[in-house]
């Protein structure tokens, strides 16, 4: 599915990523774990054409993705949701949402179908994206992301902050893509919910993929916890 190989990249002269390699396979919750500043936010950005990649090689299903144009990247179905979600604030739900359609090509099912996932935002369509709460603003996010109708789905800590009933409903959504086949990548923090979710986990170190491990080979109290995450 998703393949990075000796990924070099960082912004101007700064190189975060260095010889980086990582796999998300479809059907699978791949979580990525990491001291603050060890690139974890970086290796989404070089797979969505956000930032410099030098060297080294990114594939989609054999297709390669180092040196598209950002724009031509959600197009072959990768879903992003960022950390701060970089909604468009004064455009509404609808409005939001329409562009992830617009970006696949998608139409009516595809809006009913998320739409259903997440009821509030069918009652709020008309509402500007900077007026909902965190959470909504988070489903709106993931949302828009789900409108393109991904086969990969990049998740940068999309509960931190929300309360337990928002985190629940997207732990749940999570698992729902996960069925679906989609191929899902997570960055997060918390080991409880690491092992709650992710069948493999990835740990990242200065730039680079320390070590992957089933997320069955873990525990609470895993030593690659304390040396990879700090906790
Ligand atoms: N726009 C930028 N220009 C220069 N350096 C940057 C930029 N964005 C991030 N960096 C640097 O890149 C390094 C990796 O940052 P990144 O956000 O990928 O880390 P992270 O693992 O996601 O950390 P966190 O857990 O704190 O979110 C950091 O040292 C950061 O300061």
């Amino acid at each position: 599915m998703l393949t990075l190989e000796g990924v070099d990249a960082g912004y101007g002269r700064v190189q975060v990523l260095r010889g980086l390699s990582f796999e998300a396979r479809a059907g699978e919750v791949t979580c990525v774990m990491g001291r603050n500043g060890a690139g974890k936010t970086t290796m989404l950005r070089a797979i969505m054409g956000q930032v410099a990649v030098t060297s080294g090689r990114i594939r989609l299903d054999g297709a390669a993705l180092e040196g598209l144009a950002p724009h031509r990247i959600p197009q072959l179905g990768i879903g992003h949701v960022p950390q701060g979600r970089r909604l468009f604030g004064p455009l509404t739900v609808a409005e939001n949402l329409e562009i992830g359609l617009m970006t696949r090509g998608r139409g009516s099912r595809t809006r009913e179908r998320v739409l259903e996932l997440f009821p509030r935002l069918r009652e709020r369509l008309d509402q500007a994206a900077s007026t909902l709460s965190g959470g909504e603003q988070q489903m709106l996010a993931i949302g828009r992301a789900l409108c393109l109708e991904p086969k990969l789905l990049l998740l940068d800590e999309p509960t931190e902050g929300l309360q337990p009933s928002m985190i629940a409903l997207i732990r749940d959504t999570v698992r729902r893509l996960r069925g679906m086949g989609v191929a899902v990548v997570l960055v997060e923090q918390r080991i409880e919910a690491v092992l709650d979710l992710a069948d493999r986990v990835a740990f990242v170190e200065t730039g680079r993929v320390a070590l992957t491990l089933p997320a069955a080979d873990l525990s609470p109290a895993a030593p690659q916890f304390a040396r990879y995450v700090g906790v």
